[in-house]
């Protein structure tokens, strides 16, 4: 059978006001949701727990980054919402990842725990200015080892990476890619991005999609469009 990618609308709203239309006109067959910062920022817990409630499997995407006991028991604070999945930034290192795993033990369903490796808006010079002087996906693969070694379930990449990781990892290291761009929308903030078509075709499990549809003249149809385009 044909490899589905599960599509994770990123609800990146300001308020919990203006996400509720369009995830009143969503149900969990659909899609998956994802709250990053802003939403979480001004929504919070609560906003969480009613898209869990009504069965959505969500994505918690406050890649957190700190130092191995505070990220620990963000993650355990993650989990206790009932969510699906969520993420740190693989550059935290291997003693943060291990305990943000370890704070999951005893969760008889604990989430998805995965790292983020090179953000999909950054390019080679983006990083060489931070003082890493590589290709992002020499440093996505250094970064991905780390997260695999230490526990995580898989990593938040670019779908330009997939094949290297799927090549090293295998397929049940679960590949993230937002930077998803189907053809003819605006690439905006993005650097390293791909169709949903093509990054289906390798096999990626999770394709994050935010402005492609939210801030399409009409998101429904554009998440059905693109929904479409993933069963021919
Ligand atoms: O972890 C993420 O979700 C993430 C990692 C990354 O490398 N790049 C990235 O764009 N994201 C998130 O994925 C979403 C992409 O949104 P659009 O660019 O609007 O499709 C945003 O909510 C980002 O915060």
């Amino acid at each position: 059978m044909k490899h589905k990618s599960q599509i994770f609308v990123a609800l990146d709203f300001p308020d919990a006001a203006s996400a509720w239309p369009l995830v009143r006109r969503l149900n969990p067959d659909m899609c998956g949701l994802k709250v990053g910062k802003e939403l979480f920022t001004s929504a919070g817990p609560e906003f969480v727990k009613r898209l869990v409630d009504e069965g959505f499997r969500v994505f918690l995407d406050l890649k957190f980054h700190d130092i191995p006991n505070t990220v620990a028991k963000a993650v355990r604070a993650a989990a206790e919402l009932g969510v699906w999945m969520v993420n740190v930034h693989a550059s935290g290192g291997r003693r943060m990842m291990e305990a943000a795993r370890t704070a999951l033990a005893d969760f008889p369903e604990p989430p998805l725990l995965i790292g983020v490796t090179v953000l999909t808006s950054m390019t080679a010079d983006d990083l060489a200015e931070t003082g890493i002087a590589v290709e992002p996906a020499d440093q996505v693969q250094r970064l991905a080892r780390l997260a695999a070694v230490s526990g995580l379930d898989g990593v938040v990449c670019s779908a330009w990476e997939a094949e290297q990781l799927q090549a090293e990892f295998g397929r049940d290291f679960v590949l993230v890619t937002p930077g998803i761009r189907p053809l003819g929308s605006e690439q905006g903030d993005q650097r390293r991005i791909m169709t949903p078509e093509q990054a289906q075709a390798l096999g990626i499990q999770v394709l994050v999609i935010g402005r492609p549809i939210t801030q399409a003249n009409d998101p429904m149809a554009a998440l059905q469009a693109i929904n479409h385009s993933l069963t021919l």
